[in-house]
């Protein structure tokens, strides 16, 4: 599966991150706590320099708590990050952020400087709720759907912080498959830009080796099916979903399994473990080599056909 989904107003947004950028003091970033290496966007390494960085893993109330500390660890103790797990349900855990960017920076705090923080983190990560809450009124419109944030603005709160709120963005190409896949199963990816059948399926296939308990409890099947198809089907008999000749109906089934993934009703379930990450970035990384030597022989055999015409 190749996604390539990189709105204008994406494009728009990373130019306008760079250019903020020497103003601000703290970046928040927030990733969904179900994939944080899915969700880390590479480009703010890239923009960020040497501003202080804060990793959110929010929703972590619909993340696996084993995984969401084992993630918390690597962040902190193997990369040496400041990270921290909310969920936007607890409202205090929210308003708490404001005294951990405080502690980060706290040259400003004690020159009773304010304190600049940009927000940033891929669609439908919860931004916009995280803001709202921060800001104690509805500032930013929200929705279970990747892409609502489209404009940046500024907002004051009380305690001499400003925040910097920027639409979503992702990178243009979705690389790994594997990410581009976690990605469009939690939402980060819009719905119809996307196979909802392949989506399912590569669910239920991850769902039947880490989590097969809460899939056979969810959908009350006897045993578990040999493939992800046989699941779909038992799911489709379950649930009323076959279609005349007794044909499964895989996308009402693969509503039916995302909705219930999205909702946190299969269980706190996380796509990720940090082993997978560390292999999807050293994957990433080899597939990034292998495009650009094929951009530069592409480069190198357009010149060649130039000077042999000449
Ligand atoms: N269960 C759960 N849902 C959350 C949490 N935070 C946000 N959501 C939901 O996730 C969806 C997306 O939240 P938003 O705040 O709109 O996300 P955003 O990052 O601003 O999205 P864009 O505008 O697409 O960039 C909404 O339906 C929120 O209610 C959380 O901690 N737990």
């Amino acid at each position: 599966m190749a996604i390539n989904w990189f709105p204008g107003h994406m494009h728009k947004a990373r130019k306008e991150i760079a250019e903020i950028m020497p103003q601000v003091d703290v970046i928040i970033e927030i990733l969904d706590a179900r994939i944080p290496f899915s969700s880390e966007n590479p480009l703010v390494p890239e923009l960020r320099g040497d501003t202080p960085v804060l990793k959110i893993l929010n929703k972590s109330d619909l993340a696996d708590p084993i995984q969401t500390q084992r993630w918390l660890e690597h962040l902190q103790q193997e990369r040496g990050i400041t990270a921290i797990a909310v969920t936007s349900q607890d409202t205090k855990q929210i308003k708490d952020l404001l005294n951990v960017i405080s502690e980060m920076v706290p040259h400003r705090v004690s020159q009773d400087k304010q304190l600049r923080a940009l927000i940033c983190g891929i669609p439908n990560v919860g931004k916009s709720t995280t803001i709202n809450i921060l800001a104690d009124r509805i500032i930013a419109k929200t929705g279970n759907e990747a892409g609502v944030t489209k404009a940046q603005q500024r907002i004051r709160l009380d305690n001499n912080i400003v925040l910097h709120d920027t639409p979503g963005f992702l990178w243009p190409k979705l690389e790994p498959e594997d990410c581009g896949y976690r990605l469009a199963i939690t939402g980060g990816i819009k719905d119809t830009v996307t196979e909802k059948e392949d989506i399912a399926y590569y669910a239920i296939e991850y769902l039947m080796e880490h989590y097969p308990e809460l899939l056979i409890e969810r959908y009350q099947l006897k045993d578990m099916p040999a493939t992800p198809i046989e699941v779909m089907d038992a799911i489709a008999v379950n649930r009323a979903c076959v279609r005349k000749g007794g044909i499964a109906d895989l996308y009402k089934v693969s509503e039916i399994i995302l909705n219930d993934y999205r909702s946190g009703t299969l269980g706190a379930i996380t796509l990720e473990t940090v082993e997978q990450g560390i292999e999807a970035k050293a994957i990433g990384k080899i597939q990034e080599a292998e495009r650009l030597a094929k951009k530069q022989a592409f480069e190198d055999n357009k010149k060649k056909k130039k000077r042999r015409n000449k």
